[in-house]
């Protein structure tokens, strides 16, 4: 794992945002079990097995994983939807093993929950929907109107008060889910695949709005997701499931830049379309007949300038023939495969003491010191990428000289062994809802 489980300080978010980088865990899992039993034939599952983690107040933390990982377990272990049956969870400082349904439903009311179903009540206004969880809390009628209208305005719809679900897109109803799990001032707030039932721009939308949510209001995100494109859009820190277990744990630019797991990878790989695919590069070898190299471009190394630079004391030209830079965590990541000619001697002088032949080979030398290369030869003397083999089955690679010191000041920590690549209720509702804090349960979905 990228780091270590048990820690008690968190790593926090981007220093470049300003935020805090390490601060208390706000939900702990200590070897945190769930086992649902057998019935008849059916063996137990164990949906989530011995799972230790932090998520750090104020951050916003993502869970993935394939169908049936154990997510969503996870995230019902803590606001007591699902009850341990082994180790610990440890919400806000009170550890819930054990805890009376009394004493549950003050931690449950300062945990607010989103669904990828929205589960809001059909019979009910928009407004009636954000003001329900007060009406159970007890608040006056004046002082939830005035709340609920705070909140539609914070979310996007104040014009939508008066109308019902039915006629609401899906990502404005997600606004009013997230406006209702809001309602009463929540610490933590938990989506469980909130953008899933989203077409990509309204999943934008509503993942700038969770981000807003976590900026503006200072509360704890943690988000389920089956999209490496959701952690790449707003995590700070992910933890990878599989089989009920954190197979893979860190700051998400980290785990991106850096994937430790198979199944990481795989979900890497998902998000990142930087890399052209054998067929793309057989195309790609047709075309352009120098040398091929994928290099690698992030924040600290591979800016273009410095590639630019870096091919111009070679006396190289590169041409731009695939590529794309994203963001991770807002900080940029991603890759350029560029074609490396020696550039003619007669259109621009060649430096002091360097044959054109010399050049691409010096070139790529020099590229290495200063980001990721992979080098992938040329029509005539092609090389195999190697990052097909890394993201697919996980070999480690040989990225060149300083490879790790390099993924380190990425990372903004010590070097670290690494095995990965350079690029390395009411009508309308289902389940069981608590109608004494309001909490809006989807049934696990099952
Ligand atoms: N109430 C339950 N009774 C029995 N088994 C359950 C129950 N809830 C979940 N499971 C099982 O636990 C495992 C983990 O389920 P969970 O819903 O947590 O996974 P998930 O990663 O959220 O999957 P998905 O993305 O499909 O929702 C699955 O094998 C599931 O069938």
């Amino acid at each position: 794992m990228s780091e270590p489980a048990h820690a008690t300080a968190c790593a926090g978010s981007d220093t470049s945002t300003g935020r805090s980088t390490v601060s208390q865990p706000i939900i702990s899992f200590r070897d945190a079990s769930k086992i649902f039993p057998g019935r008849g034939r059916r063996a137990e599952v164990r949906a989530v097995d011995g799972v230790t983690l932090d998520v750090a107040e104020g951050e916003i933390f993502g869970v993935i994983g394939y169908s049936g990982a154990g997510k969503s377990t996870l995230v019902r272990l803590v606001n007591a939807l699902e009850k341990v049956t082994g180790g610990s969870v440890v919400v806000d400082g009170t550890d819930l093993t054990g805890l009376s349904e009394a004493r549950l439903r003050g931690v449950r009311a300062g945990i607010g929950m989103i669904f990828q179903q929205f589960n809001l009540l059909s019979s009910r206004t928009v407004a009636g929907n954000v003001a329900y969880p007060l009406e159970v809390a007890g608040w006056s009628r004046e002082k939830r109107r005035e709340r609920v209208r705070e909140l539609l305005d914070f979310v996007g719809i104040a014009d939508k008060a008066d109308v019902h679900p039915r006629q609401l897109s899906g990502g404005q109803k997600q606004r009013v889910g997230i406006a209702r799990a809001l309602a009463t001032n929540p610490r933590i707030l938990l989506a469980d695949e909130a953008t899933s039932a989203l077409d990509p721009e309204t999943t934008q939308d509503v993942l700038a709005l969770l981000r807003r949510v976590n900026r503006e209001l200072g509360i704890t995100v943690v988000v389920i997701t089956h999209e490496m494109d959701v952690v790449r859009a707003i995590c700070d820190r992910v933890a990878v499931m599989e089989h009920g277990k954190v197979v893979e744990l860190g700051d998400a630019y980290q785990v991106f830049s850096a994937p430790q797991h198979d199944v990481t990878r795989r979900f890497v790989s998902t998000a990142l379309k930087d890399r052209p695919s054998p067929e793309v590069l057989a195309r790609l070898r047709e075309r352009h007949p120098g040398r091929i190299v994928t290099v690698g471009v992030d924040e600290v190394a591979g800016s273009s300038a410095l590639i630019t630079r870096t091919l111009r004391e070679h006396g190289v030209d590169g041409t731009v023939v695939y590529g794309g830079i994203t963001e991770v965590a807002e900080r940029p990541y991603g890759s350029l495969t560029l074609e490396l000619v020696a550039a003619s001697p007669g259109v621009r002088p060649l430096p002091d003491g360097v044959a054109p032949a010399d050049g691409v080979d010096a070139a790529v030398a020099a590229l290495r010191r200063v980001t990721d290369v992979v080098d992938l030869g040329t029509a005539a003397d092609p090389h195999e990428d190697p990052s097909v083999v890394r993201r697919g089955v996980g070999q480690a690679p040989d990225d060149g000289p300083g490879g790790e010191e390099r993924r380190a000041r990425v990372i903004g920590g010590p070097a670290r062994q690494v095995g990965g690549g350079p690029f390395g209720g009411p009508s309308g509702m289902t389940g069981g809802n608590d109608l004494t804090t309001g909490i809006i349960d989807d049934g696990g979905k099952r």
